[in-house]
């Protein structure tokens, strides 16, 4: 069995993850995925690059997709009899449908197997309850029969109950049980009835639709008699076979393999009841609710998840996940639809149409498409906040407002399970959300705090405008953002506190060039602050290429050059005002390796995965420690060492400040009023010494520099000598840590059946040999 299927992992998943190279799984997919197949609400904190996307998925691909398989069986048995001209008001199954033991009308406790025959409740305390999938109209006017054997010596109560009826059996007044005790039970009234029965026997429920309807029960074959008639209020109804068990196993048979006693005379096995008679439970179910509802119920054709994500890049790098990882799942197969801003709607209301289970989107559209009924969320069990803290910190309201509208489902295996992902999930508004959309969350937090993976190593390179002078050189050109365009800026003005701003954004320019020279970097993932900081960014690597970047044009893939891995400048740019094309274009042709270089604003900082990627630089901190986290986590994933380096400015740099959203001040009619923005311009003094402090801060440690000459901090270069690593690469010669762990852990073990082995073997040897000497 591998590591994955022991964490109750379906074959089908495993099988997708383990063609990705995935031997076990991580720690917090470890956690996680066994919590969140028991049902239960997960808040997930674990470092960046750590596998949490996995962790979310594919238990949630599961359940999906048992529910759906549920839905489709029901749903095409429905079907199928209400094209027989069956009952009127629909949900008539044919005579031949497969009825078994329900996945999801049952106690989350209660476990059913593959097959759907059989029923296990291992606890101890509580009854644990399920129901069929199949009901009888209590009107039919037939006789239905069948039959439970009990497998163990645990407590069971088997009989008929309603789909809206406890399932607890017997313990309110839409169930009719019958014990182990001895007793038959109905709206928690406990009467003495037929005889005790245990492990071995072989109870047969009858449910009689004719002359007002009455239920009963045999053992072994023998008929104990009448145990209760149906009351007038119920004669409308549909009953389902129903079973519950305290620390108990039970089998099923509605009549698809030979009962072990024949049913009495007049009655017929579940399965071979005329379509008339019968009714899918999820269609009893959803008649209860609108009539919509139970029609797109019945093709399952309704999203069973919502998965918000901060950025449209990380929305669809989340969906491409999904089918991945579901790629094995058939009949049915999971859809996955992506619903993010920027881009034409009608081909996502048109998938909406066609239907999507899993829905993975960005804040804005999604709840769009939610206000305008477009999502249907009637039939949501999942709502996944991936970034959860970005999400809560930047859309408090569309979370609520999502969650308002979301089915509860009670507290049985329908119930709403809320999952929260980050690597950065402690703060205090997080908190408070979750004690507003989660019951009772389980925190798996593999860390107690942010933190950053042993995989990343992160430095600084100081720039000190006062110091190095070489700023006022004039090659190679640099494009720095026009804060200064209006101050005096030269050799005569180099103290003043504007003179050395710009001077600043000059040198970080020539300092990223001589960091990509020296450390001869393949590929690199760059963040700037601004859109604006990306495009002059984007012109100073280009000039440097020499070919002045292809393209260029609106709209065009700007900077993609013809051979991008032969210009050791290529770049390509990932920012929120390029369009979705071009950032995915970008993103695939860094993902490929195409170009050497992705530069990019904070809506790449999150998520985004990029396989064996050596090198991050931030060219400004972020003004969010918790970006920092997250921006230098584009490296170290899934083992792979990587390098972040940020360049650090010691004296106040003034930049560009949006202070109304969406509103790009160098591009203003006002562009040129680069004044503060207290003096009524467009401007902010940016402290990266005061951001550095906090980010320091939240980390509990100091972050070390560069030398001069840009060599590595004399502990980082030792340590990554000692361990023979390199950026880029898996760490320790491609085993991971988890792996030799693993291994270590099951050595004493290989080693223990090795040395019995050896002993039976040579015990049978010294047999045989004394045999064939005694045989002469
Ligand atoms: N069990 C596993 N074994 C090997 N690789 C894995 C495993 N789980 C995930 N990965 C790989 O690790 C990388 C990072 O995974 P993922 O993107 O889910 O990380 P994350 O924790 O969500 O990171 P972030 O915090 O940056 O969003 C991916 O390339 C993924 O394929």
């Amino acid at each position: 069995m591998s590591a994955f299927e022991e964490l109750g992992v379906m074959p089908e998943l495993v099988k997708a993850v383990e063609e990705l190279g995935w031997m076990l799984p991580s720690p917090v997919q470890a956690e996680a995925i066994p919590l969140i197949l028991g049902g239960g609400d997960v808040m997930a904190a674990a470092e960046t690059g750590s596998g949490k996307t996995g962790a979310f998925a594919i238990p949630v691909l599961q359940i999906v997709h048992e529910a759906l398989r549920q839905r489709v069986r029901s749903g095409a048995a429905a079907s199928s009899s209400g094209r027989g001209g069956g009952n009127a008001g629909g949900g008539v199954a044919s005579p031949a449908a497969e009825c078994v033991l329900s996945t999801e009308d049952r106690d989350l406790h209660l476990a059913v197997s593959s097959d759907g025959c059989t029923a296990q409740s291992r606890s101890e305390k509580s009854w644990g309850g399920v129901r069929a999938t199949m009901g009888v109209f209590a009107s039919c006017g037939g006789k239905v029969y069948y039959e439970v054997t009990v497998n163990d010596e645990g407590l069971s109560r088997v009989g008929w109950s309603c789909s809206t009826a406890a399932l607890d059996l017997g313990t309110d007044r839409l169930g009719f049980g019958f014990g182990g005790t001895g007793k038959k039970s109905h709206q928690r009234q406990f009467d003495s009835y037929g005889e005790p029965f245990g492990k071995g026997d072989v109870i047969g429920c009858m449910l009689d639709c004719t002359g007002g309807g009455s239920v009963s029960y045999s053992k072994n074959g023998r008929h104990l008699g009448e145990a209760f008639k149906l009351p007038p209020h119920l004669q409308s109804q549909i009953f389902l076979p129903a079973i519950c068990l305290k620390n108990a196993e039970a089998t099923v048979n509605f009549g698809v393999t030979p009962f072990a006693h024949p049913p009495p005379p007049g009655f017929i096995a579940m399965t071979k009841a005329p379509a008339a008679w019968i009714a899918a439970a999820a269609s009893a179910a959803a008649a209860a609710t609108s009539s919509t509802a139970a029609a797109a119920a019945a093709d399952g054709s309704k999203p069973d998840c919502i998965i918000l994500e901060p950025a449209k890049d990380l929305a669809e790098q989340t969906a491409n996940c999904f089918t991945d990882y579901g790629k094995h799942l058939h009949a049915p197969a999971i859809r996955t639809g992506l619903f993010v801003g920027g881009v034409d709607a009608v081909p996502q209301i048109r998938m909406l149409r066609e239907g999507v289970h899993i829905a993975v989107g960005t804040p804005g559209r999604v709840i769009d498409f939610v206000e305008s009924g477009k999502i249907p969320l009637d039939q949501v069990r999942f709502f996944v906040l991936d970034e959860a803290d970005r999400l809560i910190a930047d859309n408090p309201d569309v979370v609520t407002k999502i969650y308002n509208r979301l089915p509860k489902g009670g507290t049985g295996v329908n119930r709403l399970q809320v999952l929260l992902f980050s690597a950065t999930l402690h703060s205090t508004e997080v908190k408070d959300m979750a004690a507003k959309i989660c019951v009772n969350p389980i925190l798996v937090d593999l860390k107690g705090k942010d933190a950053v993976p042993e995989t990343v190593d992160h430095v600084l390179v100081r720039v000190n405008p006062a110091e190095d002078r070489s700023w006022l050189q004039s090659k190679p050109e640099v494009f720095t953002d026009g804060c200064h365009a209006v101050d005096c800026i030269g050799p005569s003005t180099a103290t003043t506190r504007e003179c050395l701003s710009e001077a600043t954004k000059r040198l970080k320019q020539r300092l990223l060039q001589r960091l990509i020279d020296t450390l001869r970097m393949e590929q690199c993932l760059i963040f700037c602050r601004t859109n604006y900081d990306c495009d002059q960014l984007e012109r100073f690597l280009n000039s440097l290429g020499g070919a002045g970047g292809g393209g260029g044009g609106e709209g065009g893939f700007r900077g993609k050059m013809e051979s991008g891995k032969e210009n050791p400048y290529s770049c390509v740019v990932l920012a929120g005002a390029r369009s979705m094309d071009e950032r995915r274009a970008a993103l695939s042709a860094f993902k490929d390796g195409d170009v050497r270089f992705l530069i990019c604003t904070d809506v790449a900082a999150r998520g985004i995965d990029i396989k064996e990627l050596p090198y991050v630089i931030n060219m400004t901190l972020p003004d969010k420690s918790e970006d920092y986290i997250h921006r230098i986590g584009r490296v170290g994933r899934a083992d792979t060492m990587g390098l972040a380096i940020s360049l650090v400015s010691e004296v106040p740099e003034k930049v560009w400040y949006c202070s109304v959203k969406g509103l790009k001040p160098w591009l203003a009619p006002d562009a040129s009023n680069t004044k503060t923005t207290d003096k009524g311009g467009h401007t902010i003094w940016y402290d990266e010494k005061a951001l550095l402090g906090a980010i320091e801060t939240r980390l509990g440690r100091s972050i070390p520099s560069m030398s001069e000459d840009l060599s590595l901090p004399a502990e980082l270069a030792e340590r990554l000598a000692a361990g023979g690593d390199k950026y880029g690469q898996q760490r320790g010669g491609g085993v991971s840590q988890e792996v030799t762990a693993h291994l270590e852990q099951i050595a004493q073990n290989v080693q223990h059946l090795a040395s019995l082995e050896w002993h039976v073997q040579t015990s049978f040897l010294r047999l045989k040999q004394r045999w064939q000497s005694a045989q002469g």
